[in-house]
């Protein structure tokens, strides 16, 4: 493996708790080399799965945080001006494409439709990346895969991927984890004990239900672990929901009064 590459490795083992069939359905789909899109709310563990996918198949993961700024260079790579003259520079798919790596491009519908169909011809069968301004064709190394994240609450009929471009993928959905995973991933991961995470995640659950009756999303289990982290430095409960949980996820005075109303009941 290149030097290139080599710093994109997992070293250990990332903290996962499965949920359902997702992991082996993943290495079906990698070993099939067929391009992922997982699918969920904000903060509900996708990154960490591909993170623990690509530890698990001992590949490099090099993770892309898409925003509408993004332009194909900044995918596939430019010539840079420096003292030495013009020298081209990969972007990160073309580094994972030439080295074989796993791309993992978060959010990429907030990209521009410009920017995703460069992806096109590397998610079909072709597996073939045009570096165009450079004039060079990459034949994907046969280790390269690509993963998209999509969270479907967001998108608009003004934002969303081409059928084109969903179409070159296959789904893994996600969602918030049951009762009791999501007890005990908390607890894993702010140290609390399960006590207390049990009662973090009824809140959530609550509050989820309010989804689409004035909240726009629910509270993601990343939000439980912050509440969990402060509980964990000493914060008294309410005042860790308050910060961690409720504040954060609506401005609205009566949404936040009936969230707090949630956070009393367990606390
Ligand atoms: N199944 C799980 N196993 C272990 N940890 C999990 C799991 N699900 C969620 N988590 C925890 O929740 C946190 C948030 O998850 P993650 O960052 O993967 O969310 P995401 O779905 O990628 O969010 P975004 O779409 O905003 O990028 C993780 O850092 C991890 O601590």
């Amino acid at each position: 493996m290149s030097d290139a590459i080599e710093q994109y490795l997992i070293k250990n083992e990332p903290y996962y708790h499965p949920v359902a069939d997702e992991v082996t359905l993943y290495e079906a789909a990698y070993s099939a080399r067929i391009p992922m899109m997982l699918k969920g709310p904000t903060g509900c563990g996708k990154t960490r799965f591909v993170e623990f996918m690509a530890w698990k198949l001992k590949k490099p993961l090099i993770t892309v945080a898409c925003n509408e700024d993004m332009t194909a260079s900044d995918l596939v790579g430019r010539f840079l001006l420096d003292a030495q003259g013009t020298r081209w520079q990969d972007g990160p798919l073309t580094t994972a494409a030439r080295y074989g790596a796993i791309c993992y491009l978060d959010e990429v519908v907030e990209a521009r439709q410009d920017t995703t169909v460069v992806i096109h011809p590397v998610t079909d069968s072709r597996r073939i990346l045009p570096l165009e301004k450079k004039g060079e064709l990459i034949n994907a190394h046969p280790d390269f895969q690509l993963v998209i994240s999509y969270n479907p609450g967001y998108q608009s009929l003004m934002k969303d991927l081409k059928q084109s471009t969903k179409q070159r993928f296959g789904a893994l959905d996600f969602n918030y984890p049951d009762h009791d995973t999501e007890t005990e991933i908390v607890s894993h991961e702010s140290g609390i004990d399960k006590a207390i995470s049990t009662k973090l995640v009824s809140i959530a659950e609550r509050a989820r239900n309010l989804k689409g009756h004035g909240l726009d999303e629910g509270i993601s289990t990343r939000m439980l672990i912050y509440a969990g982290n402060l509980i964990a430095k000493g914060v008294e409960a309410h005042a860790a929901c308050r910060v961690a949980l409720v504040r954060p996820i609506t401005d609205d005075p009566d949404m936040r009064d009936a969230l707090d109303a949630a956070v009393a009941t367990f606390f």
